[in-house]
């Protein structure tokens, strides 16, 4: 069992902004947020192309610093967090079974113990006749499963996910999605999830937040109307297509002024040139 069973993993973010740059080249990034996730609770994150939700996750990650604000962690070991990004971020170099192993050996876990625990995902995930290949001999959606094990491997208090599926086609998409909802519910940890996709925040989570043009803030907080277990025959339910659709609402409403004032800023651009 996971440690989420000792209720930690808690995610709280008070009043944070980031801003990246300076002067005339200075970017307001994101803010101000605030943002609660209790122990367990998978938390799916939507909004507008660079409004800030991947600044957010490595915010909370502890890859950048709140330019203000705090985020504060409620977690207990010395590894508490996972990060899952849409790259894979796996070595080239590495065979599928060290790649997986990887976390463990920065922990100073033992091989042999690294060893069981790396192959014991690399099985659930259905890679276990690949822990000797090599990345490259992988398709994008099996490397997308081998740095899915890696995290899950380390078995992190929080799980950070930065649209794991962008790059896969919509087949394997759906596929992993399924994948990733037994994972979740197997095994149940504090998540929060980044993506693009309206269907697969609300499959995926048990709230979610939607975020306005840059700089990012919450707009909508959504809780979803389904239990758990629950399988993805939630996504024909009208309940589903309502949550959908308020959700759209919101996101539509932020896209169109994000597009308009690109378009203004281009127009302005073009008259300048004149
Ligand atoms: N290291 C950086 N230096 C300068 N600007 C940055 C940096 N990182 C992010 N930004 C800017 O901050 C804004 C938010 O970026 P971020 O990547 O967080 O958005 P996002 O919502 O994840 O975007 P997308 O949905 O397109 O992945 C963007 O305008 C981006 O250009």
């Amino acid at each position: 069992m996971s440690r989420t069973a000792e209720r930690t993993g808690s995610v709280q973010v008070r009043d944070v902004r980031r801003t990246f740059g300076r002067g005339r080249k200075q970017v307001e990034a994101l803010g101000p947020v605030d943002l609660d996730v209790r122990a367990g609770e998978f938390v799916s994150i939507v909004g507008p192309s660079g409004c800030g939700k991947s600044t957010l996750l490595r915010a909370i990650g502890g890859l950048i610093r709140p330019t203000s604000g705090r985020i504060e962690l409620d977690v207990v070991g010395d590894h508490p967090l996972a990060m899952i990004f849409q790259d894979y971020g796996i070595y080239p170099w590495k065979r599928v079974l060290d790649n997986v192993r990887f976390g463990l050996d920065i922990q100073g876990v033992p091989r042999r113990e690294g060893d069981l625990r790396a192959r014991d995902w690399l099985e659930r995930l259905g890679l276990g006749d690949f822990a000797g290949s090599w990345p490259h001999e992988l398709s994008g959606g099996m490397r997308q499963r081998v740095s899915i094990a890696r995290a899950m491997t380390a078995d992190p208090e929080i799980l950070l996910m930065d649209e794991p599926f962008a790059a896969l086609d919509a087949q394997l998409r759906a596929l992993l999605q399924e994948e990733l909802l037994q994972i979740s519910q197997r095994d149940p940890r504090t998540v929060l999830f980044v993506t693009h996709s309206l269907a697969e925040a609300i499959l995926l989570a048990d709230r979610v937040v939607v975020m306005s043009a840059r700089p990012g803030r919450i707009l909508l907080d959504r809780q979803v109307p389904f239990g758990r277990p629950r399988t993805p025959d939630i996504r024909r339910s009208p309940e589903f297509a309502e949550l959908e659709d308020e959700l759209w609402q919101t996101l539509r409403a932020e896209v169109t002024e994000q597009l308009g004032t690109q378009r203004e800023a281009l127009g302005g651009a073009s008259d300048g040139s004149r």
